[in-house]
């Protein structure tokens, strides 16, 4: 899940706006979906609602199905008017061409408004399933990433995925098949009450059967259904969780494991579905033959009412065929029935994450990038403080590095500044303007960041760098070239436009990060988060990165959660994080002189460092660690300044960064880096 939201973060960041037309509909304020707060409509009226503009499809499918309803009647008729005519003696070769014909012409027209009516349907149902699921996907774009972690990755797949499929089972069949399904015996109805009033009504006394049936099924149904779908998303989610730590799941040999939850997820739905067909299955077959038993009521009522001179032989033909037969038609409203009780569960969830509070409108961004941090206090479920008393200000143009054991608070401070997470007290304000009060996409455009973890997605190399941008090609490899990464991609047979997928495992960690910050450079954005990897690159690719880092930072206010100490020297301030608390904030030699962590952490990473070069030098004299600092005092050993500055702006003149194999190799393994551990 935390790869999830370090994705999510991520995109997010990179996308600003992804749906830029969406813009108004989503800076509503944080009130979710903007529903009003009282009465809320039930499902069936939400999705109409959602079907918005694509309700003319819906309409004119709706007509064609009612025709068609009308006209599986014509063929009853053609068949009772050759029935009466030869009761009546004068059944002719024309009585018989004639009605032929008529229901001939009858059944092609119901065929032909059926297919208009299902074409039409479809086309207003998909149309309706995209602008759901973009309206969800921008809501959940601008909801803070707690509400995403809450709710897990394979539930809220499982909700855009099968819960707005479901809507399509509503749009394009349950409504236009209800109006085919009824109108015709509607129409029958109407005419058999025109014929004998008391006979139609006795018409009607299996469906009333059929009903109370209908109803004992779907009140089952709802129950069980909404379990069928929580068993549902729980196979998603464990599903997800499976295949997305395959690696890990191989690493650790943890297959029979971690497949016996996966099986109980299975397990679960299936036991659910046979409940279903167990608890259903007798209501349904009950529902069939009572509906289709229309003949034993008025084969006998009407045969004794003729019998009695109650009514013509004409009227007791008419009522034995038509009347105990035209109500059969709707024996397929079960179906719809079980299809309703599927999309009101998946509507209601639906709305539930379209009432997730999301963030909305504001102020523009302000003229200003310094960053300031009052009073601020975070924690993520509302009971354990993991950030608290912050007060930490970051000049504009200032680089800032954050140390700290792992799981201080670094990455959750700086990310209350590009409002992941909202502090849950104080106040964050960027240019002195409360980051609640700034428009949110318009903040999240002026914020970058780069993560230890990269997201790309399977589209092309430039769809990834571009992020939904309309930058051109020639931006594009601008911002590739500066990041590092353009002389590999056009060495790629097919250049800008090979596909992420198609490369597998030919992607480095550090050139799938050096991608991600082609994006950050190409979103120019005045302040820069930088979450420092290391775990991604070889000696070669760091020094490929930090001169990627190194063009990306140029201009920008800064703030890097540094895991490599060597980062520290090469920024302005170093701010340390303990506990959730900001212990000390300062130059490098100040710090190293007031705070006692940061001086154990220089004292472990010169001793990391010297063992790394003696190993070094024993392992291969001819290679030695060049240049490696190693040394927080600079006495003994190397001195850390000299170290590659991923944060300086770059000059072209001279190889500004020379860090040693061996440094690399130290760095990764510094007290500081323990994300990684958690991640793994
Ligand atoms: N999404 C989350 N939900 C709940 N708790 C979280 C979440 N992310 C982090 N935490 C917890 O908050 C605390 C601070 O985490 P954070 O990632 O900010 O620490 P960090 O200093 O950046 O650690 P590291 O150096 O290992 O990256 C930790 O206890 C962590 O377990």
């Amino acid at each position: 899940m935390l790869a999830f939201a370090k994705e999510h973060r991520e995109r997010r960041l990179l996308l600003g706006s992804p749906i830029e037309s969406k813009k108004s509909a989503s800076s509503a304020p944080p009130s979710g979906s903007g529903a009003p707060a009282g009465k809320r409509p039930g499902p069936f009226s939400l999705v109409l609602s959602w079907a918005g503009a694509n309700k003319r499809y819906l309409f004119a499918s709706v007509a064609c199905a009612s025709i068609a309803g009308l006209m599986t009647m014509v063929g009853y008729l053609g068949v009772f008017n050759i029935m009466r005519a030869a009761y009546e003696g004068t059944c002719t070769s024309s009585t018989l061409r004639d009605n032929a014909l008529l229901t001939a012409v009858g059944c092609v027209l119901q065929y032909a408004c059926f297919a208009a009516s299902s074409v039409l349907s479809h086309k207003g149902a998909y149309k309706t399933l995209f602008d759901v699921r973009c309206r969800v996907m921008d809501h959940l774009a601008h909801a803070p990433l707690g509400a995403l972690d809450e709710r897990g990755v394979g539930r809220i797949k499982t909700v855009l995925v099968e819960d707005v499929e479901r809507l399509e089972l509503f749009l394009a069949h349950s409504i236009p098949e209800a109006f085919m399904y009824l109108t015709g015996p509607v129409a029958a109805f109407a005419f058999l009450c025109s014929v004998n009033a008391p006979l139609a009504l006795a018409t009607l006394v299996p469906f009333a059967c059929a009903l109370v049936i209908l109803g004992v099924i779907f009140s089952r149904m709802s129950k069980v259904m909404e379990r069928a779908t929580a068993a549902l998303a729980r196979m998603n989610a464990v599903m997800v969780e499976y295949v997305g730590g395959m690696r890990t799941v191989k690493a650790l040999d943890m297959g029979t494991a971690s497949f016996a939850r996966f099986r109980r997820a299975i397990d679960e739905e299936h036991g659910l579905w046979c409940e279903i067909a167990r608890k259903t299955g007798p209501g349904y077959a009950a529902y069939l033959v009572v509906i289709e038993c229309g003949l034993l009521i008025m084969v006998p009522l009407g045969g004794w009412m003729f019998a009695t001179g109650a009514v013509a032989g004409s009227t007791y033909l008419l009522f034995a065929f038509v009347g105990s037969l035209y109500l059969t038609e709707i024996r397929l409203l079960q179906e719809i029935g079980t299809k309703l009780a599927q999309v009101g569960s998946g509507a209601r969830r639906v709305q539930e994450l379209l009432d997730v509070p999301a963030f909305g409108g504001g102020r523009p961004f302000p003229d200003r990038a310094d960053i300031e941090l009052s009073g601020v206090g975070f924690s993520y479920d509302g009971s354990v403080e993991v950030l608290s008393g912050i007060d930490l200000s970051v000049r504009e143009g200032e680089r800032l590095a954050v140390v700290g054991p792992s799981g201080a608070g670094k990455s959750t401070m700086v990310e209350l500044v590009s409002r992941f997470y909202d502090a849950t007290a104080g106040t964050v304000r960027i240019g002195g303007v409360d980051v609640r009060d700034i428009d949110y996409d318009d903040l999240l455009r002026n914020v970058a960041v780069v993560f230890q973890k990269t997201f790309l997605t399977s589209g092309s190399i430039l769809e990834n760098i571009r992020m939904g941008s309309d930058a051109s090609l020639e931006e594009v490899r601008e911002a590739a070239r500066l990041a590092r990464i353009d002389d590999f991609v056009m060495d790629l047979p097919q250049g800008y436009d090979t596909e992420m997928g198609s490369l597998g495992n030919r992607v480095s960690g550090g050139q799938r990060q050096r991608i991600a910050i082609a994006r950050a450079i190409l979103k120019d954005a005045p302040i820069l988060i930088l979450d420092e990897a290391t775990s991604a690159a070889d000696p070669e690719n760091q020094l490929e990165i930090d001169a990627a880092i190194a063009n990306l930072s140029a201009g920008k206010t800064v703030i890097v959660v540094a895991h490599r100490l060597g980062v520290v020297r090469t920024c302005d301030r170093v701010a340390v994080v303990e506990a959730g608390r900001l212990s000390c904030v300062g130059e490098h030699e100040e710090v190293l002189r007031r705070c006692p962590y940061y001086a154990r952490a220089w004292a472990d990473y010169d001793r990391a460092r010297s063992l790394e070069i003696g190993f070094g030098a024993s392992a291969s004299a001819s290679a030695p660690a060049a240049g490696a600092p190693v040394s927080a005092s600079g006495a003994s050993a190397p001195d850390p300044v000299s170290a590659p500055d991923p944060l300086a702006p770059p000059d072209p003149s001279a190889p500004s960064f020379v860090a040693p194999a061996a440094g690399a190799r130290a760095a990764s393994a510094e007290p500081l880096a323990g994300k990684e551990a958690r991640h793994a």
